[in-house]
Order: C-alpha cells, then sequence, then structure tokens
C-alpha cells in the first residue's frame, strides 16, 4: 500500500485536493470536520494520510509515508541534506510564496542587504547585542546571511505571528513567507530589496527511505509523471 501524505486543513489541503482531481484520483476527508482520515477514489493500493504540512517533511525522511505534499520551504528549513532524503517530482503550481527578510518601513537607510549589514554592525557597537531577526527558518535564514557574509546579528524563534514582533520590540527584523505583501504593510514593515531569500511553492515529494513499491510507479504513471 502506497501511503500519500497531505496537508490536513485549509488552503493547502484543498488545492491539493484538486490538483490530484484534475488527474483523475480523487481525495477526500472522511467523517466530519474534525475527523483526520482521508478516502482515496480512482487509484487503487493508496492510501491517504492527512498530516501537518510542517511534519510531512519528516515523516517523508522516515519512510512513514511514500509520497507527501508539502511547501519547498519547509523541505529545505526541515531536512538538512534535503536531496538524500527525498525526490522532488512536481511542483504543483500553488502555495507561491517568498522567503524574504523584512526591516522596519520606517528605516529609510536601510533598501538592500548590504545597508542591513552596515545597520547590523553599527546597532551591536551602538547596543551591545546583536540586532534580532524573528523567523521559525533558522537553518535558511542563516545560510543565507553567512552566503551574503552578514554576521551581526542574532535569531530570536517565532513560530507564529512573527511580523508583530517588531512592534512587540521582541525584534528589529524578521524573515518570513509572504505572498501578497499585506500581513507585512499591516505591521509596517518592507521587504529588502533583490532576490528573495527562497522562493516556496506546494510540491509533489518522493520519499527516498520508503522504498520503491512497484505500485508507486503504477501511481506516478496514472498522474501523468
Ligand atoms: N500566505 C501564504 N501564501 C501561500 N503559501 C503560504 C502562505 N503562508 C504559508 N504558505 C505555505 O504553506 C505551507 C504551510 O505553511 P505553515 O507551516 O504555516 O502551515 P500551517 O498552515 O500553519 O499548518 P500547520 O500548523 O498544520 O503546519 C508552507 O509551505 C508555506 O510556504
Ligand atoms: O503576504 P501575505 O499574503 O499577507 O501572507 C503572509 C502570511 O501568511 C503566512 O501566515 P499564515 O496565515 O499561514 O499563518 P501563520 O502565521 O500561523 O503561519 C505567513 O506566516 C505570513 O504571516
Amino acid at each position: 500500500m502506497i501511503r500519500l501524505g497531505v496537508p490536513s486543513k485549509g488552503r493547502l489541503m484543498e488545492q491539493s485536493f484538486d490538483w490530484f482531481a484534475q488527474r483523475g484520483v480523487r481525495l477526500s476527508r472522511m467523517g466530519s470536520d474534525r475527523e483526520y482520515a482521508g478516502r482515496v477514489e480512482g487509484a487503487e493500493n493508496v492510501s491517504l494520510v492527512l498530516l501537518s504540512a510542517g511534519e510531512i517533511p519528516r515523516e517523508l525522511q522516515a519512510g512513514r509515508i511514500h509520497l507527501g505534499v508539502t511547501g519547498t520551504d519547509l523541505i529545505r528549513e526541515k531536512l538538512a541534506g534535503w536531496r538524500s532524503h527525498v525526490e522532488e517530482l512536481a511542483p504543483m503550481g500553488f502555495g507561491h510564496a517568498d522567503l524574504i527578510l523584512a526591516v522596519p518601513a520606517c528605516w529609510r537607510d536601510c533598501e538592500t542587504l548590504d545597508d542591513f549589514a552596515t545597520i547590523a554592525r553599527d546597532f551591536r557597537a551602538e547596543h551591545g547585542f546583536r540586532l534580532r531577526i524573528a523567523t521559525k527558518y533558522h537553518r535558511l535564514v542563516r545560510a543565507w546571511l553567512s552566503d551574503h557574509e552578514v554576521a551581526d546579528y542574532q535569531l530570536v524563534d517565532s513560530q507564529g505571528a512573527t511580523e508583530g514582533t517588531v512592534a512587540n520590540l521582541t525584534a528589529e527584523a524578521i524573515a518570513d513567507i509572504t505572498s501578497s505583501g499585506e500581513t507585512l504593510r499591516a505591521n509596517h514593515l518592507k521587504v529588502l530589496d533583490g532576490t528573495p531569500i527562497l522562493r516556496s511553492q506546494a510540491t509533489l515529494l518522493r520519499s527516498l527511505a520508503a522504498g520503491d513499491a512497484d505500485e508507486l510507479g503504477v501511481f506516478t504513471a496514472r498522474l501523468g509523471l
């Protein structure tokens, strides 16, 4: 039996269901809205496992699911050396979001990452502690800042409502996912010019640890992959 992991709620779940339906495989939740059990029609030997999007990388890595749908941001953040754990089978064309670094909109002299690096250096000299960046994307942000030789900062963990941390005085800057930009604007933040830390979208992935069941080839062919 192939175990297919799909996000258990929200837009990501609905758009995943639509994506499979367009390929002739009907996924649905069984029972009440609160029951996390799923049904698969239009493909044999496939069971639907409804999971938090954030847990799908770990389940793929462990081989407890054969296939999984989640954002590329979560795969790259949660799995060190992700290429040795999963294969990306198909970008799915939804869940587009950019991981960005944002600063207070009132920082007039901070438009680029170079400006940010200068401000971070001065901040440390002036305040005696490193400028704080709130994020849940620790691995990706550290790697990106290191690549760009920015060192005078500290990460503050924020697992939600990250854009609020600047007004709450627990951070000077944030690194988070944005799509429409509305949450940033509403919290008086602006994105630094230049390419984002990462461009993410929902992706269908195969576990490299779950083994290569015969049914898997049949199912991926059914999906046109
Ligand atoms: N505003 C957005 N627009 C598009 N995609 C988004 C947006 N916010 C988050 N995403 C994407 O959705 C995926 C799931 O995000 P997140 O980790 O916030 O899950 P969640 O909805 O909080 O679910 P859970 O708490 O169950 O893990 C991520 O890959 C993320 O990139
Ligand atoms: O650019 P926008 O269109 O405003 O979207 C960005 C927001 O969407 C995500 O939050 P989500 O609503 O998924 O909730 P979360 O903060 O609990 O992750 C993300 O963390 C941002 O806060």
